[in-house]
């Protein structure tokens, strides 16, 4: 029954000049989910989140977020969302600790409130060490971070991540997915996230939709998109060079490796394609010691759907 929606747009457009930067985009993103928005540089992520967070107009299409119609209750909207993005609200003059309060302020809560959640918000973040130094000594994950927390002072129920990890070293980007899971599973926040990262919408994202040129030219979840492209086998294993043999001749195209005693079959991982590949062998009376689906990586996929290479960048 969970079909409720934190995000829908249907049609939303964007030129600037004669540039189309958005030709017609459609979401649906359930609450308690976590969204990605995967394209190559100029693709026009930045654009759609600017226009679903009221930043900028779209020139078509409608959109809610949080129940809110974006062209007539943008006040609604915005008291309902979060935003952090490549350009960081953080203030590096300030400390930690003072940039928390100033958002509390910015959000209209009592002294005593903005001070209990920037304590909280400190402490979650694992800054409390550092919630009196300047912001200027941070280090990137740590501004990161503070820039999420700043975001969680107005507890909103949709967050937008702009590139939330971009620039940060392997262990700082852990920590931030952890953290941010931990906002889906522990606060049942909405998150939509962009990234260039295939690693990143593989371990966050619910749902990866593919933007490219303004268009989203795939949309699934990692799986499914994994299995939409060519490079998907099927692999067989047996005990015996007999048994390989007879199974060989069973399929039409087939990769064979007679050391390892495998057979590599093409297709997706589906029930479907599997519960084929089973009976086939089931009415030869051939038995394989093991299967297991082999589908490409998001990278594959990325390569595949965009027509700017992503290695090109
Ligand atoms: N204010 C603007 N005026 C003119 N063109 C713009 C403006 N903002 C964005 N664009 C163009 O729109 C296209 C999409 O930009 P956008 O920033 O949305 O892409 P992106 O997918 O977020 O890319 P990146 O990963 O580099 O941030 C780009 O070609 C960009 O040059």
């Amino acid at each position: 029954m969970n079909t409720a929606l934190a995000v829908s747009a249907t049609g939303l457009r964007k030129s600037y000049g004669d540039k189309l930067v958005l030709d017609g985009i459609d979401l649906r993103i359930p609450e308690g989910t976590v969204f990605a928005l995967l394209g190559p540089n100029g693709a026009g992520k930045t654009t759609t989140v600017q226009i679903l967070s009221t930043l900028i107009p779209a020139d078509a299409g409608e959109a809610r977020i949080a129940g809110h119609d974006l062209g007539t209750r943008s006040d609604g909207v915005r008291a309902a969302i979060g935003v952090t993005g490549q350009f960081s609200a953080v203030d590096n003059l300030l400390t930690a600790e003072e940039n928390l309060l100033l958002m509390a302020d910015l959000n209209h809560l009592s002294r005593r409130e903005g001070r209990r959640r920037s304590t909280d918000l400190l402490r979650r973040f694992d800054l409390t060490e550092a919630a009196r130094k300047p912001v200027a000594t941070f280090s990137g994950g740590m501004r990161r971070k503070l820039d999420l927390a700043m975001t969680l002072v107005g507890d909103p129920r949709v967050i937008f991540l702009d590139e939330p990890t971009t620039g940060l070293d392997p262990r700082s980007r852990r920590t931030m997915w952890e953290i941010i899971r931990s906002l889906v599973v522990d606060e049942g926040v909405t998150i939509f996230l962009t990234t260039q990262y295939l690693e990143e919408a593989d371990q966050l994202a619910d749902r990866i939709a593919v933007l490219d040129h303004g268009r989203i030219v795939a949309e699934g979840t990692a799986e499914e998109l994994k299995r939409r492209i060519p490079g998907g086998h099927i692999r067989l294993r047996f005990t015996d060079p007999y048994a390989l043999e007879t199974a060989a001749g069973l399929f039409a195209s087939t990769h064979r490796d007679d050391e390892a005693l495998t057979l590599d079959i093409p297709g997706d991982g589906g029930i479907p394609t599997l519960r084929s590949v089973i009976d086939i062998l089931d009415g030869a009376s051939v038995e394989a010691a093991g299967l297991t689906v082999h589908t490409p990586d998001l990278d594959d996929v990325f390569l595949a759907l965009t027509s700017s290479p992503a290695g090109a960048r």
